[in-house]
């Protein structure tokens, strides 16, 4: 059986909100507040950038999908914080099938 691992941690994301701060993580973050979740987003959106270039130095990759999980993880935070889910944002991607990130550009309105 496959796991739709973003649906099983969107699931598991909301659950959370309501969850004690001493007991989660989570809560935890949605307790101190969308600025807390935005500074670990852009804690990790570095670490990311750092791990890419190491990786493109030595060849060892392992660092980039273990930054890049906390960063789409922390982003799923932020997104579930402002009541977002993360299919919005496949169906936004979805929207964008066949559509040339030139073209997508070019008709965009900001
Ligand atoms: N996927 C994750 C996940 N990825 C990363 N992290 C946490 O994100 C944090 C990021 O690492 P840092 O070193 O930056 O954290 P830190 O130094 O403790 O943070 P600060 O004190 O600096 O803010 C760590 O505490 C990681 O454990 C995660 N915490 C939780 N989840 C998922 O969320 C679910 C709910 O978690 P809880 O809310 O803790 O029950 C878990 O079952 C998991 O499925």
């Amino acid at each position: 059986m496959k796991i739709d691992v973003l649906a099983e941690l969107a699931t598991t994301l909301e659950e959370r909100k309501s969850a004690s701060a001493d007991s989660s993580y989570v809560a935890s973050l949605h307790a101190k507040g969308l600025n807390k979740i935005l500074e670990k987003v852009g804690e990790e959106s570095v670490e990311t950038i750092l791990a890419a270039k190491d990786a493109q130095a030595t060849g060892d990759k392992k660092d980039v999908i273990y930054e890049t999980a906390d960063l789409w993880f922390h982003t799923l935070v932020m997104l579930s914080h402002l009541e977002l889910e993360p299919q919005d944002i496949l169906d936004e991607l979805a929207r964008r099938f066949n559509l040339s990130g030139l073209e997508e550009k070019a008709n965009r309105t900001k």
